[in-house]
């Protein structure tokens, strides 16, 4: 597949390396304005270019990976020299009806909301699609299975897996930073403390994956009857973790919808 990514910041580089790194038959290109700093994508086989419209025609897919503030000044530059060509937006917020709209409705459209573990084939990007652009939606949703996951859902929810699957590896960053702060306050030096938090977060994450149970059957497992998982368990939990984190969340979801 040609792959066209618009936007060669902190998502389109992550795509286009897990694209490079994970999926076979591809040609990627990537733009943004200031390639100095994306110059050594090159070293994976990705084009790199300042100028949105280089191998433009030849992409079976035009991936959007830009602020949604930046996307009428793209479309107006790129939409006539691309005529029906395949859009994939990952631009936060931006719906279905409106990417319809801006496009004139004559171009088949795809909503993809990737995080930046893409980079490592560990993604989890939600997809939708108009019932209409199915077909030309697929090969894209084939495309981010290579790169982790990639449920196709109702288009309603794709602001919550904004929320959850891309700001959620932020949260999941923070917890480790915090067991992390923690593990050298107990003893550890600061990289063996992240070593170890990061890999424990690993395991637990693989641990769900693979049994496909509750978390808290896997917390059973771990609790011993009074002894130290479970009294630091209720501590985090009298101190507001479980409802913070469900705060965060619900407060992200707001800022998107506006
Ligand atoms: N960073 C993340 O983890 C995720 C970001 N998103 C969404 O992806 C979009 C991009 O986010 P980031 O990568 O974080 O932002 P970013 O600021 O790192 O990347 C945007 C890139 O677009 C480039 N750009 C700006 N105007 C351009 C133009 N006219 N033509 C070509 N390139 C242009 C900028 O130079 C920049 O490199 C946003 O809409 C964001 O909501 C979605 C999921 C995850
Ligand atoms: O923070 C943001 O707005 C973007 C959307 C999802 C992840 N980063």
């Amino acid at each position: 597949m040609k792959v066209h990514i618009i936007g060669g910041g902190n998502l389109g580089v992550s795509i286009a390396l897990g694209i490079a790194k994970f999926s076979k038959n591809n040609q990627v290109t990537v733009t943004r304005r200031n390639i100095a700093s994306i110059q050594y994508l090159s070293e994976y086989g990705i084009t790199v270019s300042s100028d949105n419209k280089h191998n433009i025609q030849e992409a079976d897919v035009v991936i959007l990976t830009i602020k949604p503030y930046q996307v009428d000044t793209v479309f107006a530059e790129i939409l006539s020299a691309i005529p029906g060509k395949t859009i994939a937006s990952a631009v936060s917020g931006l719906s279905l009806d409106v990417l319809q709209e801006k496009t004139n409705g004559t171009f088949p459209v795809v909503r993809i909301m990737p995080n930046i573990a893409a980079q490592f084939g560990e993604s989890a990007t939600c997809i939708s699609f108009p019932e209409k652009d199915r077909e030309k939606a697929l090969p894209i949703v084939d495309l981010f299975q290579d790169l982790g996951t990639a449920p196709v859902i109702d288009e309603k929810l794709m602001d919550a897996a904004t929320v959850l699957g891309a700001c959620g590896t932020a949260y999941a960053l923070r917890y480790i930073r915090a067991s992390m702060q923690a593990g050298i306050e107990i003893g550890f030096d600061s990289q063996t403390a992240l070593a170890i938090a990061a890999q424990t977060v690993k395991g637990a994450a693989k641990m769900l994956l693979e049994e496909k149970v509750h978390p808290e059957q896997l917390i059973d497992r771990v609790t011993t009857p009074q002894g130290c998982t479970i009294v630091g368990l209720n501590e985090m939990e009298h101190n507001g973790f479980s409802s913070s984190l469900i705060k965060g969340i619900k407060t992200s979801l707001k800022q998107i919808k506006g």
